[in-house]
């Protein structure tokens, strides 16, 4: 029987760097943590709720993303949210992952610190335990707030900074452009955190070039926007700056019309270390294999597309040499 390449992108092993926590929360889990927690929801059933996922833009979702996380008051709320992330990522053969979770969303509301990266660390600790899975966390920076906002959370993060690997920059970007935070990345970086900043998705290629120049990011999240400036393009590729691209985010937050259109095969085609990733998967559609799948298909990617992707995910993940030399080896052999 042969494999095409929708099936082989579904079977191999793979990384997944562009997952945002909060972002996983499934209606249905909502409403349970809703009920656990005594708390009214401004929806009457899971299908009303999900009924509201018609995005049009960024900001479109993220007014209903935030209000969905409204619901996590509890340590045990954060892990058991990223538990049901972690066996959907299994289910896909994500053997890796490097998840963005939002502190500010939840400080704002009076949850502490502690009960946040507490709950997400116990289930990573959990997931490569018990599933084999390895994962690391990101504490993202909300670009709509202020400066002044993000380096109080980098200070009331910093005690459980065994906690997490990097720092991200998320949230509505136009208009929030990346040199805005140069001064908390810079002492991120000084505190030896991996950097990463969300840059052209909606916003424009100078946001990207920002992000490289001034805030001296390892790797870009979403990036697709790159495509309209060439020499961006050749700067990306010579330099092995990867881009963790999102398919069916762009297609449900309008980004793209069609995920025919969708710029991928282009990215890789210029040479970039491009990966496919979910993004917000329980709001654009689906997890890692739908993403991937459909990508696929809407694309016609051949099998070394394919074989590709996979490669760039692992290559660029913030492992250690060690786990990046085993990763690549598993991919070797399922695809041998
Ligand atoms: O796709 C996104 N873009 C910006 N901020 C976000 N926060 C969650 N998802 C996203
Ligand atoms: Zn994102």
């Amino acid at each position: 029987m042969t494999t095409t390449p929708a099936q082989l992108a579904a079977a191999i092993p793979k990384a997944e760097l562009h997952i945002h926590i909060e972002g996983s929360l499934e209606p249905e889990l909502i409403f349970a943590l809703a009920q656990r927690n005594g708390l009214s929801l401004p929806y009457p059933s899971v299908e009303a709720l999900r009924d509201a996922y018609a995005f049009t833009n960024l900001q479109s979702f993220l007014d209903i993303y935030y209000a969905g996380a409204s619901v996590l008051l509890h340590e045990a709320d954060f892990h058991d949210m990223a538990w049901a992330y972690f066996l959907r990522a299994k289910a896909d053969n994500v053997v890796h992952t490097e998840i963005f979770f939002d502190p500010q969303t939840h400080t704002a509301r009076g949850v502490p610190m502690a009960t946040v990266i507490q709950g997400l660390s116990s289930a990573c600790e959990r997931a490569r335990a018990e599933l084999g899975v390895s994962a690391a966390l990101i504490l993202c920076f909300l670009r709509h707030l202020s400066e002044d906002d993000a380096f109080a959370t980098l200070e009331a993060a910093l005690p459980y900074r065994q906690h997490f690997i990097g720092v991200g920059l998320d949230s509505s970007e136009v208009g929030h452009p990346p040199s805005k935070f140069s001064r908390v990345f810079a002492r991120c970086r000084e505190l030896g955190f991996h950097v990463v900043a969300h840059a052209g998705e909606e916003g424009p290629p100078a946001y990207i070039r920002e992000a490289i120049d001034d805030l001296k990011t390892e790797r870009i999240d979403h990036g697709v926007r790159s495509l309209e400036d060439p020499a961006l393009v050749a700067e990306l590729a010579r330099r092995r700056i990867p881009l963790t691209v999102c398919p069916l985010s762009n297609l449900k937050l309008c980004v793209v019309d069609d995920l025919r259109q969708h710029p991928m095969k282009r990215l890789l085609d210029a040479g970039l270390c491009a990966t496919v990733n979910s993004d917000d998967p329980a709001y654009f559609g689906g997890y890692m294999n739908a993403n991937f799948v459909q990508t696929v298909e809407a694309l016609d990617l051949s099998r070394d597309d394919v074989i590709t992707l996979a490669r760039n995910s692992f290559e660029a993940s913030f492992v250690s040499a060690t786990r990046r030399a085993e990763l690549m080896a598993l991919l070797d052999d399922a695809v041998a």
